[in-house]
């Protein structure tokens, strides 16, 4: 019996968790360091009737009601802590009473733990929601022209196979709408269709985002190891989003996922089979870039087997007032001077501008009255006064500010955004670099 008590005090004793024991009198019989920790209350309480020493203390209440209570918040001078107390009870009958308990910080501590982790379930249902929804079909890709028609015809058609295919076009043209549709209609629609914006994730994230790693293959890594996007989409597509923008070494890892169909963990020495269709969109020019020593030809060659590509909407205004019919969705309309403009304004945003265009106008129009110029993004409105208006006594100065504008717009968003690709863009309008610098920062471009 001596033994079993030494047994049970060195438990209580070793034990993480504050613990303070009453026998059926209220007499504290035990604490353990712990619970001197958390506290403060010392041994020397042992002995002593637990409410002379803590008046507010609240085992006393288990003692008589046999009840236990949870997670009671206790503050005793600056320390602050969460206590579980309880009944002892021997054949039925109460003996005693014993609060276990924990110190606040270490509480939230493991509260802020298991926030992090409920957030990251949630980020990666949310992953896995998107994985499998593709919201764009070949059908909503609405058109009038004869050249995306019959780049839908092609995009179909090859559709069925698995040859990587390359979407070229300036930014918002479609080049994801092709891409969803693409997989749609491939025999992949029932596996993961997943979109990676390769301008988004830092350069040096960028090759675990996409093949994972080996459990502890580098500070930070997750014990079991994680596996990557190519693992991810195994069976469906992966739709790598401005491709131009990966490093030559990752092009190179890419490259030999499309020759061999497999992919190594960062960290592991085994390559894992991985069955994934590659569309790649840009809107750079490739070739240029290949010059500049920034993209691999041998990778474009291999992704370049199918090539799409999406002209501006520029080139294509009779598509214009398709597809406004169809964002308007039969709720909202557009005056004829709208409709004008519409017409004549060249959309450097593409089919985006003029979608976020027409959201802004329906948010602020009645929905009785037609969408007018007041309606529409100062841009526009700024372009209807050029366009649009009698140029009566038009100062000279706006105009070619306006131009300069458009025609700045228009070289920026082809090009890259390092110092070379802006040297670049200085030389093809025949100014300096510095006064590109100073125009874009007048202009407020970026
Ligand atoms: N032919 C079309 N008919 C209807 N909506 C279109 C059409 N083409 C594009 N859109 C719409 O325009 C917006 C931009 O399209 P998307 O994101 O596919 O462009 P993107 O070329 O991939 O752009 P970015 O290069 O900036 O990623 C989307 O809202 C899309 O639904």
């Amino acid at each position: 019996m001596q033994q079993t008590a030494e047994w049970w005090k060195a438990i209580v004793e070793s034990i993480n968790d504050g613990v303070l024991a009453i026998d059926r009198e209220g007499i504290v019989q035990t604490i353990n360091p712990e619970y001197t920790r958390i506290t403060g209350v010392t041994s020397d309480i042992i002995g002593k009737p637990l409410v002379s020493y803590r008046p507010g203390a609240r085992l006393p209440q288990t003692l008589a009601t046999g009840e236990s209570q949870v997670g009671v918040y206790r503050k005793t001078h600056d320390r602050e802590y969460i206590v579980d107390m309880a009944p002892v009870i021997i054949e039925g009958k109460i003996v005693g009473a014993v609060s276990v308990c924990k110190s606040l910080n270490e509480v939230q501590v493991l509260t802020q733990e298991l926030e992090q982790q409920r957030k990251r379930v949630r980020e990666l249902e949310e992953q896995m929601d998107a994985l499998y929804k593709v919201r764009y079909v070949f059908e909503d890709i609405i058109t009038k022209n004869n050249k995306v028609k019959e780049l839908i015809s092609v995009a179909r058609k090859t559709a069925k196979t698995d040859l990587p295919i390359l979407i070229k076009g300036e930014s918002g043209t479609g080049k994801e709408l092709f891409a969803q549709s693409i997989h749609h209609s491939s025999g992949r629609s029932a596996k993961p269709f997943i979109a990676v914006n390769c301008s988004s994730i830092p350069a040096d994230m960028i090759e675990n985002e996409l093949f994972g790693h080996a459990g502890g293959a580098f500070p930070g890594a997750s014990v079991n190891g994680r596996q990557g996007l190519f693992e991810m989409a195994d069976g469906g597509t992966l739709f790598l989003d401005e491709v131009s923008d990966l490093s030559i070494d990752v092009q190179a890892k890419l490259l030999r996922v499309l020759q061999e169909g497999t992919i190594r963990r960062i960290g592991e020495g085994a390559e894992r089979k991985v069955d994934v269709r590659i569309v790649a969109s840009t809107h750079r020019d490739l070739d240029h870039i290949i010059t500049k020593g920034l993209f691999r030809e041998d990778f474009l060659y291999r992704l370049n087997t199918i090539a799409l590509g999406i002209p501006p909407l520029r080139e294509r205004k009779e598509d214009i007032p398709f597809i406004t019919r169809s964002i308007l969705n039969g709720k909202y309309r557009v005056d004829d001077e709208v409709k004008r403009l519409f017409m004549k304004y060249d959309w450097p945003g593409n089919i985006r501008e003029l979608r976020n265009s027409l959201d802004y106008a329906m948010c602020l129009v009645n929905e009785r009255e037609p969408i007018s110029m007041g309606d529409l993004p100062d841009v526009l409105q700024k372009q209807h006064r050029l366009y649009c208006e009698e140029p009566k006594v038009f100062p000279l100065h706006a105009a070619v500010e306006e131009a300069e504008k458009t025609i700045l717009q228009s070289a920026l968003q082809s090009s890259g955004s390092t110092v070379e690709d802006r040297q670049e863009v200085a030389r093809s309008l025949g100014i300096s670099l510095a006064t590109l610098y100073n125009k874009m920062k007048k202009y407020n471009m970026k």
